[in-house]
């Protein structure tokens, strides 16, 4: 019975090249320990079997005549009977060494794509805890993982062409300008002087190996009696590293564990047999209790730093981190000095090295320290568009350090790789509990070319948590909410992939639910080609997919089920059989018959019940193997319909989280508005009241005005009438005395005063040579010609006239002198 066919197809969706390495067994003396501490434990079944090449053609596709096909066959003590068939890229058996892999998968064209095409890419493992991913990817105290291999072949190659920070002063200002992901670009020197605490010229003192250590987080430097360092090695089979705790202090509940640190993971320094000092001091500052770097945008680190990024010896300004030592021996093996590639001569390049763990979902810096003092906690970061970059996404505000060999490449790897989470588990005595991503980014220029005409491409390395269950790694607290966080990224990470096979198969429309947890959308993001875009002040170029690589590691005697589950969605195709047992039962009725089934007559001897019976338990024996692999098959629809349900409802709890955050937003949004048109509307209000006000003012103001215009005349004839009275009443003075003066003697009769002008009798004259001059009909006959202003300023003057001339005193005294 088959359910697909175990031929890797290549389709254009084709998101990895899958490739399986097979974990040799552990060492005899390991065995032996082993069975002596669990001597009831039955030594383990080796379930996988892998398939010789069965055509010299079928393997033209990987060139080296290596098998593509494994079979896993259930162990004795499991239900499960059906045979399952796996198809890969090509499988790597247990005698595999770290350079067949380096040498046998796509690596060495992958990094050929980043110098030379420009095309990104990814290597990533894959597989159950404790299955060989770390090594592969990092290797051991010996041996060179894919990491270090991959790093050597780019160095190599671009050896003479590489720009050093310093001897090329203004090289990370010019990368910083021309950097899309808002990172902060430090010299390997400047940052490694930084965390070790010490210079590059300074000759290291002591070879012992480098610490790992976890402390009381003190400011004060501790000095920590030899007595209280502990030693542990793990009594695991396979266990090549040593756990190194300090008993001083306790760790902050809100931190994973940090007191177990792989330390082949770590630095992957050999003891050189030198005995620990009596008193091992502590540095005050541990890589993470120091003080916050604060983050910047390219722009604000311009502004901030500014000809200091020109200075390649530049070291940020923070305490020093004092790691213990810097690793001093670090793995040469295998060799590959003769792989080079050449590169264009008229180039020159810049390597940038950044690394970041995703742990909880969330991604952290590994090469940058906590944010926040208090609670020790380092600062996520945010997958995104950025300004630079708006149609691809990166990890935004990483820590980048700009290497000048191969050398201080490694010594960066070394020390991100101290940051990175691992604990020990019951499966792994150094398991790494988050997604490890190392990124190389190979910058290009024209030779003396324009300082920020940068192109380029980026190897990144992954190295993922090792899928576990719980039983098996006994673990318990937060190591167990971890487990289930990596187990809930592999599983997303599972569906990716299955879309791989099930459109290899062409069963299945592709589409790659890569956006569903942070570790998927990092590794599939840019597994599509993105198109040219213009932006404001960056012209995008359009970037090639990128190429990838997964390396899936399986241990043929650890545990079955976690193992068959990877490989089933890991394979790139996939094929169900169950042992043939020829059908009886046509047998049984044409025996009847006496007839075979090709109708050849029986005889007659052979017309027993003993055949029958024989027939027919061949038969029921049939029947069951089917009915198994039906079982087989119902239990998986099952486990796809749990986790279809599982998907489903965590899909709608997200979808209820996001129904609940748009609303909150919505209704914030539109409180937000309703505030801001209360307060328009409250401003347009006060200006309309003030505008009415003014318009009211200018009203009343022409009002009053026009008042004054109508009352104008009225006054006019009362002061003219009041006039004409005095006039008269003057006159009749005047004519008394004139009389009066007349009957007097002419001899004595004084001279009539004739003012001759006004002038000669002062102010008061003047008045009274004016009024007398004056005509009352003039008076009389004058008229306002307009209601308007002309009436009232001709109103005005002859009201000042007269009082400005005269007081009532005055008028008095000239009544009464008159
Ligand atoms: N191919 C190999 N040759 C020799 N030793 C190996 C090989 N693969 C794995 N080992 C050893 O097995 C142990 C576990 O391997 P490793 O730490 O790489 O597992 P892992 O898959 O990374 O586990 P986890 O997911 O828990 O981190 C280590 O001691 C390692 O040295």
């Amino acid at each position: 019975m088959t359910t697909a066919d175990a031929t890797p197809k290549s389709s254009p969706s084709t998101l990895f090249q899958v490739y399986l390495r097979l974990r040799p067994p552990p060492s005899p003396l390991v065995q032996l320990t082993q069975q002596s501490l669990y001597p009831l434990l039955a030594p383990p079944e080796r379930y996988l079997t892998v398939e010789p090449p069965a055509l010299p053609t079928q393997d033209a596709g990987n060139g080296h005549g290596k098998p593509t096909h494994i079979t896993i066959h259930p162990p004795s003590d499991s239900r499960k009977r059906a045979v399952e068939k796996f198809a890969f890229t090509k499988v790597f058996e247990e005698q595999a060494e770290q350079i067949d892999i380096f040498r046998g998968t796509g690596v060495v064209p992958l990094v050929e794509g980043v110098l030379g095409e420009g095309r990104d890419g990814l290597i990533a493992t894959l597989g159950v805890t404790g299955s060989g991913k770390s090594h592969t990817i990092l290797g051991s105290k010996s041996q060179r993982g894919l990491t270090q291999l991959s790093l050597d072949l780019l160095c190599r190659s671009i050896d003479t062409q590489i720009l050093h920070p310093a001897h090329h002063p203004s090289l990370i200002a010019s990368l910083n300008a021309a950097d899309a992901s808002e990172a902060q670009i430090f010299s390997a020197s400047g940052f490694l002087d930084n965390v070790y605490g010490d210079s590059l010229q300074e000759p290291s003192r002591s070879r012992a190996p480098t610490p790992m250590m976890v402390g009381n987080p003190s400011r004060s430097t501790l000095k920590v009696p030899h007595s209280s360092l502990k030693v542990h090695h793990s009594t695991g089979p396979r266990s090549q590293w040593s756990i190194l705790s300090l008993d001083a202090g306790t760790q902050s509940s809100k931190e994973p564990d940090r007191s177990i640190v792989k330390e082949g993971k770590a630095a992957s320094v050999p003891n050189a047999g030198h005995p620990p000092n009596e008193t091992s001091t502590l540095p005050s500052q541990l890589p993470f209790w120091n003080p916050p770097i604060p983050r910047m945008t390219r722009k604000q680190a311009k502004v901030h730093f500014g000809d200091t990024l020109q200075d390649p010896a530049f070291t940020p300004s923070v305490p020093k981190r004092k790691l213990p030592q810097r690793p001093s021996a670090l793995p040469q093996f295998p060799d590959i000095s003769d792989l080079a590639f050449s590169v264009e001569p008229h180039a020159e390049y810049a390597i940038l090295i950044s690394m970041y763990e995703v742990y909880n979902d969330r991604i952290f810096d590994l090469l940058s320290v906590p944010s926040n003092q208090k609670d020790l906690r380092r600062r996520h970061l945010l997958f995104k568009s950025t300004e630079a970059s708006p149609d691809r996404k990166v990890v935004a505000g990483l820590r980048k350090v700009v290497c000048g060999s191969y050398e201080e490449a490694l010594l960066v790897l070394e020390t991100g790789l101290m940051e990175r989470r691992v604990a020990g588990t019951g499966s792994n005595s150094v398991s790494s509990r988050s997604h490890g991503f190392f990124c190389v980014e190979v910058k290009r220029r024209p030779k003396g070319g324009m300082s920020n005409s940068w192109t380029g491409s980026q190897l990144t390395i992954v190295d993922l948590a090792g899928s576990e269950r719980a039983r098996n790694a006994k673990t318990a607290g937060a190591t167990l909410a971890e487990a289930g966080k990596i187990n809930e990224s592999l599983m997303y990470l599972g569906q990716c992939l299955q879309m791989q096979s099930d459109s290899n198969e062409g069963t299945k429309p592709t589409l790659v639910p890569f956006r569903q947890c942070k570790l998927t959308e990092l590794l599939f993001s840019n597994s599509f080609p993105s198109s040219s875009h213009h932006h404001a002040t960056h012209t995008v170029h359009p970037r090639n997919a990128q190429k990838a690589i997964m390396i899936v590691t399986a241990d043929p005697l650890n545990e079955f089920n976690a193992t068959s589950q990877i490989l089933r969605y890991s394979a790139l195709a996939r094929e169900v059989t169950v042992p043939r047992i020829p059908s009886v039962s046509s047998t049984i009725l044409s025996n009847t018959s006496g007839r075979t089934p090709s109708g050849q007559a029986l005889p007659t001897a052979v017309h027993t019940d003993e055949v029958i019976v024989e027939m027919a338990f061949l038969e029921i024996a049939r029947l069951n193997e089917e009915v198994e692999v039906l079982n087989v098959k119902l239990t998986e629809q099952e486990e796809r319909r749990k986790e279809a349900e599982e998907n489903w409802q965590k899909a709608e709890e997200k979808a209820e989280q996001i129904e609940m955050q748009v609303r909150e937003e919505c209704w914030s949004e539109m409180e937000r508005r309703t505030e801001e048109e209360r307060r328009r509307w409250m401003g347009a209000w006060g200006e309309e009241a003030d505008r009415n006000d003014e318009h009211l003012d200018r009203k009343l103001e022409i009002f009053s005005k026009g008042i004054q215009i109508y009352e104008d005349p009225m006054d006019q004839d009362i002061h003219t009438a009041e006039l004409g009275k005095e006039n008269e009443a003057l006159r009749h003075r005047l004519g008394a005395l004139e009389r009066e003066l007349q009957c007097r003697s002419p001899t004595k009769a004084p001279r009539k005063p004739q003012p001759s002008s006004p002038s000669e009798h002062g102010a008061l004259g003047a008045a009274v040579f004016k009024f007398n001059s004056m005509s009352l009909t003039d008076a009389a006959e004058y008229k306002p010609q307009s209601p308007g202003k002309t009436a009232g300023k001709k109103m005005r003057k002859l009201t000042a006239r007269k009082w400005d001339l005269m007081d009532e005193n005055e008028m008095d005294a000239f009544k009464t002198n008159y």
